[in-house]
């Protein structure tokens, strides 16, 4: 199956049997992605644990937890707003956090990862994390464009290791990719790139380009907008991963712009400014 969505995942998880199967999940990463991801097991009344590298980043994640929660409650309950805290509150205390990810995957039936893109880094921890979990326990990832097989290939249950690809915002967009999908961005990101290329060409402002797309197209955002949402060092490490597997295609090839501002830590919205300053 190369995707399926959310309406699928959520029907299968609402089965008894999966739901019997599948408690307690452990998200690691609690960025733009994990912290989504935390957001929608929880919803769906999972037992969650949200792993990062410090409390400080763990605060962040849950305050974007909670205010994502208030924008879904405004309008689940725009009736009756009094009952939207209650919701906040019932999913929120399903989800709790920490920095130690092979105490917290000794109980837990499900790992979602969803660290930075790289894949040492990810096959570094599954394969501590493999060496911690107890034998029924599920692993996925959340990467964008590296294969599973070889995330997989640093733990012993290549049967119980799949790809679950979300989308930015978890908590509005409706796609799961299953491996060997990766549909989307084979698409999206040499787009974004080829934006990019226009500007640095000087064929177009990043305002025109966005504006051009956004109207003409009727896309929601223009792709230097997506850009500064996905993250720049994330949208980085995509096309460099692609390159040096084909490093003949100029779809891929890497973006001068692209790299520069990665280089001076604009990394998008996440942290202020990217193509552009954000609040
Ligand atoms: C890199 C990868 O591996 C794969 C990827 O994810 S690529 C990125 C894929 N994502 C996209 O392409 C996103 C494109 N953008 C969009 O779809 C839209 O701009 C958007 C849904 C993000 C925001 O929508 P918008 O109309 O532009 O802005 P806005 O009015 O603020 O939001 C629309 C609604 O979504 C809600 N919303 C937006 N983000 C939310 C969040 N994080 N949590 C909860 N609700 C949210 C808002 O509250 C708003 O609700 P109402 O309709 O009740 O007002
Ligand atoms: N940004 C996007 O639009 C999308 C990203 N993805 C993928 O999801 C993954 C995460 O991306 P984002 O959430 O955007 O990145 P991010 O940079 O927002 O968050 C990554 C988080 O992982 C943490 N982290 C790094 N190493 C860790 C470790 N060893 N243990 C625990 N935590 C660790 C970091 O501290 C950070 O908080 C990547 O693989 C990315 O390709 C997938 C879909 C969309």
């Amino acid at each position: 199956m190369a995707f399926v969505t959310r309406q699928f995942i959520r029907s299968l998880s609402s089965s008894a049997a999966l739901h019997a199967a599948i408690k307690h999940v452990t998200i690691i990463g609690g960025g733009l992605m994990g912290a989504g991801i935390a957001q929608v097991a929880a919803s769906t009344g999972h037992s969650v644990v949200l792993v990062d590298t410090s409390e400080d980043i763990l605060k962040k994640s849950a305050k974007g937890i909670e205010s994502s929660l208030k924008r879904v409650a405004k309008k689940k309950f725009a009736e009756k707003p009094e009952d939207g805290e209650a919701f906040i509150q019932k999913i929120l205390k399903n989800i709790s956090t920490s920095t130690d990810a092979a105490s917290v995957v000794q109980g837990t039936d499900l790992v979602v990862e969803a660290i930075v893109e790289n894949l040492k880094v990810k096959q570094d921890l599954f394969g501590a994390l493999d060496k911690a979990a107890p034998e029924h326990t599920i692993f996925a990832s959340n990467t964008s464009s590296l294969p599973i097989a070889d995330i997989a290939s640093s733990t012993a249950r290549l049967d119980r290791f799949g790809g679950l690809h979300f989308f930015n915002p978890v908590p509005m967009m409706k796609l799961v990719e299953d491996t060997p999908g990766f549909i989307v961005n084979r698409l999206l990101v040499p787009y974004m790139l080829e934006a990019v290329r226009l500007h640095e060409r000087g064929h177009g402002s990043k305002e025109d380009i966005d504006v051009a797309m956004k109207l003409g197209a009727g896309y929601p955002m223009g792709p230097f907008e997506l850009l500064d949402y996905v993250g720049l060092d994330t949208s980085k490490f995509i096309i460099d991963g692609w390159h040096e597997k084909d490093p003949d295609n100029p779809l891929f090839a890497p973006s001068p712009l692209l790299n520069k501002l990665v280089a001076e830590g604009k990394l998008g919205k996440k942290t202020g400014e990217g193509f552009y300053k954000h609040k």
